[in-house]
């Protein structure tokens, strides 16, 4: 139970407790019952509240009628030791432990028995602290409470309690059928209009309505805080995950009984962790303020937007009669919220992966429909992120084998399953093995060797890249040391960085303390980083270029040509190499557009005093052409595919290091 329900169930005017039957005791009653039970209801021994045996008896009975479905509840009369008569009414409750207890309410009962004018006099003495008040049977007040004044003030007419005069006629209708009422209903008091529940009693004997009123408008504040507590995000202030079940089971109820159809958007925000590793939570909370913002401003009128956690929000649109309908929400979520945001000082940007799924076409309950949406989703981020994916079959396989990675891959890192391969590089135009990239790979215990292409994304996303990263670097370094104790010739070990753990803020110390760590000469770890992780950010990326360069370590840009990067920036990037994609290399010779992109940049790359190396060259042709460009290194299966410690020294024996003789493997510590 949460603090709030306790705290509303204090707060409630009737008297209310617990008893456990089998026990004898009342092990929880609220304020108003502690008051009543006082010195009515059971005795205290060593702290515990007992009941008699002659309750429990009765009690024990009525449980037993209870259980063999004879009644679900009953009622019995109570009077406390000041005379007030009760109603007490109990209903089965579940203990624990297969035990059954009662949960009882008691309700004053202000019927009086016989017609006299005493008697309404002993009601008002009786009822002098509640707000109670006599009405003749035209509905003109006869007297009330000092309470009922306090509160209500002086009145003369039951009209008088309400501020509109339809809820009265209604209110006067009803008690005029009825000979007892008992309802929520607002009234109106002195200091406004507040919730009552009221109590009422009609007496052809006396010609009397007698009204009791508790004010529950603190118990009704408390309730609407629970109620948002409980389904509204309070950073956004958008309806959540438990409305969102709400509004798609009542869809899916509403789709089935009119043949409709109705779908869902499931948006994650791309590389959102990223900034709230990097600029803290006050900044990401800030940032998923201002695109809750946006998306709302993007999506129809008749669409609603929930926000399920973190940085996941649904968009749900009833009765859509086309998919497109669909799409182009995604699409004018996709437009509006790739605009920068001013956050903090700061102008960011974010995009979000969107994934789209229908009633009744990709699912027909809510559960595979959000799953389904969250496949599509997942489809659109890894495949490039600011996309969106309709459903489809097949991309159920690929959440599975997602989900089945990224729960494994936390436990691979704890576990060490991961080993580095090296590919080695080589110079032209004597061939020389003169560098090795260092490529991880992940040895699943059932799956098998596993490529970084399918779990360096999942580590990515879910952030366990940075340990894994660091991992790459040290476990790199230990090698190259390896290497160099048993005496072999200094090489160059390039490693790939992955965007987020370039922008771990403490990056370049982390290198420097492994470069310690190892003893690890710094000129002989490179590191590759791709271009658009550079142009991400392009002033910050030359400060932390900087950095390695201070510590004497090479940098190359990788797959370059593939992305975005300007020669303008490429010369105030402080690198050393170019590493020219493999998919120029691949039909170089065959596509004469392919050659004039690697002949230029071979050229540029020589004039900015830059080595250029090629990678994925597989033919003799290849290397003929990169040979006549004048590209220095090459790197590719012609040569040697990724090769594990072992094999690369072997490779190393056979291809120009005759000292290289021993297999070494560094220790995976
Ligand atoms: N078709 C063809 N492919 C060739 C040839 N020569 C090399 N390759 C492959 O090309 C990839 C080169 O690495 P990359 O472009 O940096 O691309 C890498 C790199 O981006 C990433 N990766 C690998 N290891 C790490 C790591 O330790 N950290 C990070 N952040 N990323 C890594 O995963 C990508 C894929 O790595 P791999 O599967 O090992 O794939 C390697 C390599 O096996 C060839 O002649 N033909």
């Amino acid at each position: 139970m949460t603090d709030l329900t306790k705290l509303l169930q204090c707060k409630m005017p009737l008297a209310a407790w617990i008893i456990d039957v089998e026990h004898s005791s009342v092990p929880w009653c609220n304020d108003a019952a502690e008051q009543l039970l006082v010195d009515s209801l059971g005795e205290i021994h060593s702290g515990r509240r007992i009941i008699s045996d002659t309750l429990k008896e009765r009690l024990s009975l009525c449980l037993g009628a209870v259980e063999e479905g004879k009644t679900l509840a009953f009622n019995w009369p109570f009077i406390s030791k000041n005379g007030t008569r009760y109603n007490c009414t109990g209903s089965v409750i579940s203990l624990g432990d297969e035990r059954k207890g009662l949960s009882v309410e008691a309700r004053p009962v202000v019927l009086p028995s016989a017609p006299q004018h005493d008697q309404d006099a002993g009601l008002l003495r009786q009822f002098k602290t509640l707000s109670f008040v006599i009405f003749d049977m035209d509905c003109v007040c006869v007297e009330s409470s000092d309470a009922f004044k306090t509160h209500f003030g002086d009145i003369r007419h039951v009209r008088d309690l309400f501020a509109v005069s339809g809820a009265a006629n209604s209110f006067i209708s009803r008690i005029s059928k009825q000979e007892n009422l008992s309802q929520e209903i607002m009234l109106s008091a002195l200091d406004g209009v507040r919730w009552h529940r009221i109590e009422v009693s009609k007496n052809a004997l006396t010609n009397k309505i007698y009204l009791l009123a508790h004010d529950i408008q603190e118990e009704r504040d408390h309730e609407v805080a629970l109620y948002r507590l409980n389904n509204y995000d309070s950073l956004t202030n958008l309806p959540n995950r438990n409305l969102l079940y709400q509004q798609l089971e009542s869809a899916l109820i509403n789709a089935r009984k009119r043949q409709r159809e109705f779908g869902i958007l499931y948006l994650d925000l791309d590389g959102f962790k990223v900034i709230n590793d990097n600029f803290g939570h006050r900044v990401g909370d800030e940032l998923i303020q201002r695109v809750a913002e946006r998306i709302k401003a993007s999506i129809p009128s008749g669409a609603c937007l929930y926000r399920l956690g973190g940085d996941e929000f649904v968009v749900v649109l009833e009765n859509t009669h086309a998919i497109e309908e669909l799409e182009n929400i995604a699409t004018s979520i996709m437009q509006n919220a790739s605009n920068t945001y001013p956050v903090a000082k700061m102008e960011m940007m974010i995009t979000a992966s969107i994934g789209i799924a229908s009633y009744p076409s990709h699912a027909d309950d809510v559960d595979n429909l959000l799953k389904n949406a969250d496949a599509a989703m997942y489809r659109a981020k890894s495949t490039g992120h600011n996309l969106y994916f309709v459903y489809e079959n097949k991309m159920a396989d690929n959440i599975n084998a997602h989900l089945t990675l990224g729960g494994g891959l936390r436990k691979a890192i704890d576990e060490e399953e991961f080993v580095l391969h090296y590919q080695p590089k080589i110079r032209l135009p004597d061939e020389a093995v003169v560098g090795a990239e260092a490529l991880i790979r992940w040895l699943h215990p059932e799956l098998g060797m596993i490529s970084p292409d399918q779990f360096i994304p999942l580590a990515e996303e879910s952030g366990l890249i940075l340990p894994l990263g660091e991992w790459v670097i040290r476990r790199a370094c230990r090698q190259l040391q390896a290497w160099r104790e048993a005496g072999y010739p200094p090489i160059k070990l390039s490693v790939n960085l992955s965007s987020r753990q370039f922008m771990q803020a403490d990056l370049v110390d982390m290198v420097q303390r492994i470069l310690q760590e190892t003893g690890v000469d710094s000129e002989y770890l490179e590191l590759e980083l791709t271009e658009s992780m550079l142009m991400a950010d392009a002033q910050q990326s030359i400060e932390k270029l900087h950095g390695f360069r201070k510590l004497g370590l090479t940098l190359s840009i990788d797959d370059f040509g593939t992305g975005y990067s300007s020669l303008a920036y490429l010369k105030k990037f402080p690198i050393q190499t170019l590493k020219i994609d493999r998919s120029f290399i691949h039909d170089l010779g065959l596509d004469s557009d392919n050659d004039a992109i690697v002949k230029a940049t071979v050229a540029m790359a020589n004039s900015l005093n830059l080595k250029v190396i090629a990678e994925g060259v597989e033919s003799r042709a290849q290397v003929d052409v990169l040979n006549s460009y004048k590209c220095q290194e090459v790197q590719g299966y012609l040569f040697s595919k990724p090769l594990c410690s072992h094999e690369f020294a072997l490779y190393m024996d056979t291809h120009g290091f005759s000292n290289l003789s021993a297999s070494i493997e560094a220790d995976y510590v």
